[in-house]
């Protein structure tokens, strides 16, 4: 179950908002699809949905072009599309019937989500008298009642609490356990960091960065110290070369290091000063720094 996009280009008038965008996503796998607002995440997925058309390059499903070989899809689009006025139910059985289900199958599916997200009691609810978060959860089991092999979310965690995101969080792994090929779009990094083997970063629709997560982040080098220590470093580290506007507060510094021994060299001096720490840890770049430096603070 590969997803396969090749050189997507895509023109809008005069303006070409994709420049050659190529990913591969696999079963059991994330892809994460990071950039900042307008980098072209919904224009990709909507190519790939075959609801956009796109002026050159391929979208393939098991090597077969997509629109000919299409799996059956999940979809979570950004901006959400329930029925307010309606039951909840008639409009998950709705969604599930419209995707091929019989109505016994798609109403026990129905309650079995509703369930497993908790808002079983909202079933014979209207949409518009869900909270905004319960809406949320209800548009999520329309992307996933019919046990699709192609899942695209698109900001799935926007509007959920801390209890319902590790909710959704363990809903995401569980499919990812199923074998289902995903495609995750966010601006929350730390769940791309949880979810994605592999992410590509979009800027004006240009690829700034892919692959692997963990490569990419290897490729950054072990580069951020954070020390902690009772007594004040900050004489040290700027006799060291560090400015002293780097420390965080009175007993934990953060420092980006200009290569990794430089940490090395650092603790032996400061060991030779007899300076006790309390924490001294070499890092890689998180997501979101990396993120940072190859489009600029979003958030
Ligand atoms: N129908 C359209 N007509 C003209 N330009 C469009 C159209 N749809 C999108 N665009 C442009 O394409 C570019 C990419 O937009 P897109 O919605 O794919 O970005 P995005 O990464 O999903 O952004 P966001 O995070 O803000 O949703 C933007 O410059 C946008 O203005």
């Amino acid at each position: 179950m590969t997803l396969e996009v090749k050189n997507l280009v895509k023109n809008y008038g005069e303006t070409t908002v994709l420049h050659g965008i190529s990913l591969t996503a696999n079963s059991g796998k994330a892809f994460g699809l990071l950039g900042g607002n307008g980098a072209g995440k919904t224009t990709t997925i909507r190519s790939i949905l075959g609801l956009v058309d796109y002026d050159a390059g391929d979208v393939h499903w098991n090597g077969i072009p997509i629109l000919a070989n299409r799996p059956s899809i999940g979809y979570l689009p950004e901006e959400r599309g329930l029925y307010p006025k309606e039951k909840v139910s008639e409009q998950l059985v709705y969604f599930a019937r419209l995707e091929g289900m019989d109505r016994v199958s798609a109403i026990k599916a129905m309650r079995d989500w509703l369930k497993r997200l908790g808002i079983e009691e909202h079933e014979h609810k209207r949409v518009e008298q869900l909270s905004k978060g319960n809406q949320q959860k209800v548009q999520i089991i329309s992307s996933l009642i019919h046990d699709p092999e192609l899942v695209i979310l698109d900001e799935p965690f926007s509007g959920l609490d801390p209890v319902n995101s590790e909710m959704l969080a363990s809903v995401v792994k569980e499919q990812l356990s199923k074998g289902k090929t995903m495609i995750f779009s966010s601006h929350q990094m730390g769940h791309v960091e949880q979810f994605c083997e592999e992410i590509c970063i979009l800027k004006k629709g240009r690829m700034m960065v892919s692959g692997n997560l963990m490569d990419i982040k290897k490729s950054y080098g072990r580069r951020n110290l954070v020390l902690r220590s009772e007594n004040d470093l900050n004489p040290h580290l700027a006799a060291f070369g560090f400015n002293q506007g780097e420390s965080q507060n009175a007993h934990e510094w953060q420092l980006t290091l200009e290569h990794e021994e430089q940490g090395n060299e650092l603790l032996q001096r400061l060991a030779s000063q007899g300076i006790d720490l309390l924490k001294f840890e070499i890092k890689e770049p998180t997501l979101h720094e990396i993120f940072i430096e190859k489009v600029g603070d979003v958030s």
